[in-house]
């Protein structure tokens, strides 16, 4: 097992999941649980991962030091893709302090038996020394979880905020510049979208506060996929800009169908918004038959996309369960929360009674998406009039972002 050094004394001693395709909803192609190892006169260690991993993050650790020779543990969040590791580094390392927020402390006995733990409540501003490395505490509460905080190393300007500019990647590179800045930026991309989107103003909130702090962060060390060492400033950019709602000219369509004709009335309006020479991109949620694109790659399409336009047949007096489970997503997302609105409505097809496209566009409201045009919806087969009225759905809704 070997280690990876960031700075002098500070190496990667995390863990690589190969194989997780699926996570709280999202699918990945393997990701991995990055803990680090500051040593100064004392060690510490940052973060573990999950129940499973402890032998390789202690075989990472072996190839720096005895893993006897950690004084202290730092747990910036307490979910357990990070502390799972802990009961067994507490029983290998029995008092060993650990330095959390005062909610993690809490949330940590609720995980695990804590009894006998030696547990340091720290707050924002608080300084760790370990002898030529000081490592400074920032809670950040609600990045992702109330107890999550993030941790500075002042000496090598190294920033490890957990879960925040993190990705899902498993991968032999270590580093932004090894695994390439376009594959780092769309892992990223694809974690902002599927777990940040809601916590946009908290994002913005706490990069107004680190910037007013005035620290210079060389490197940003997250717990999941790459570290940012060539690109931090352009990750802390996107950030910025994600959680502003920076978008293009671009179009997002989602639908099922059971028969075709709501598939009828997506490529209608598809071809309207191309005729405006706006971007677009056509998503099938799955139905078992196609192989369609996953909600948590949508939601990634979407993050970028000024408006969202989604079908659904009636069923049942309903929308079809594919499409329940996006708008559920979604409605939990919020992108709502981001600075600058998208727009969207819903269409579909229906057999005399409807009622999906009502439901489809109290769910884009609920999501915080400011519905247009009032829905779209014909009964059983679109006619050559419902096409083209379909088609300059397409081309008012292009021509609405581009006036945006
Ligand atoms: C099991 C089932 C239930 C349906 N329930 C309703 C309904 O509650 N209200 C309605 O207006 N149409 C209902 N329909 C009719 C469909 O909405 C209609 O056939 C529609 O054109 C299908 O669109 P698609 O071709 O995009 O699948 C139902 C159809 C099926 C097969």
């Amino acid at each position: 097992m070997k280690s990876v050094e960031l700075a002098p004394g500070v190496h990667w001693v995390g863990a690589i999941d190969w194989n997780l395709r699926e996570y709280h909803g999202y699918t990945l192609p393997g990701t991995t649980y990055n803990a680090y190892l500051v040593r100064g006169e004392k060690t510490a260690l940052i973060d573990g991962a999950y129940h499973g991993f402890e032998k390789e993050v202690l075989g990472r650790i072996r190839s720096v030091c005895d893993p006897a020779e950690i004084d202290c543990i730092v747990v910036n969040h307490i979910e357990m893709d990070h502390s799972g590791t802990l009961p067994e580094f507490v029983r290998r390392m029995p008092g060993t302090p650990i330095y959390c927020t005062e909610r993690a402390k809490a949330g940590l006995a609720r995980h695990y038996d804590t009894t006998g733990w030696e547990i340091r409540v720290v707050r924002s501003g608080d300084t760790l020394d370990l002898g030529g490395k000081t490592l400074t505490f920032l809670e950040a509460p609600m990045l992702h979880w109330p107890d999550s905080m993030f941790t500075y190393l002042g000496e090598d300007a190294i920033l490890f905020p957990n879960d925040a500019f993190g990705q899902h990647v498993a991968s032999a590179a270590r580093f932004d510049d090894e695994l390439g800045i376009d594959a780092a930026m769309a892992h990223a991309k694809k974690f902002f979208a599927n777990l940040i989107i809601p916590l946009a103003p908290k994002v913005l909130k706490k990069l107004d506060e680190v910037g007013k702090l005035g620290i210079d962060i060389r490197m940003i060390a997250p717990s999941h996929g790459i570290i940012w060492r060539s690109h931090a400033a352009e990750i802390l950019k996107a950030y910025t800009d994600w959680s502003h709602g920076v978008s293009k000219d671009k179009v997002t369509i989602v639908y099922d169908t059971m028969h075709g004709s709501t598939t009828m009335l997506a490529k209608a309006i598809a071809e309207g918004v191309m005729a405006e020479g706006v971007d677009l991109r056509v998503c099938l949620l799955r139905d078992g038959r196609y192989e369609g694109t996953h909600r948590s790659d949508i939601v990634t399409e979407i993050l970028d996309s000024k408006a969202l336009l989604v079908g659904s047949p009636t069923l049942q007096d309903e929308v079809l369960p594919t499409v329940a489970g996006f708008l559920s997503y979604l409605r939990g997302l919020q992108p709502g929360r981001l600075t600058a609105k998208k727009i969207g409505c819903g269409f579909g097809s229906h057999g005399g009674m409807g009622g999906a496209v009502a439901r489809i566009e109290e769910a884009l409201k609920e999501a915080g998406i400011e519905v247009i045009d009032g829905g779209f919806h014909v009964n059983y087969r679109p006619d050559e009039d419902e096409l083209t009225r379909a088609y300059e759905l397409g081309r008012r809704v292009a021509q609405e972002i581009r006036a945006r």
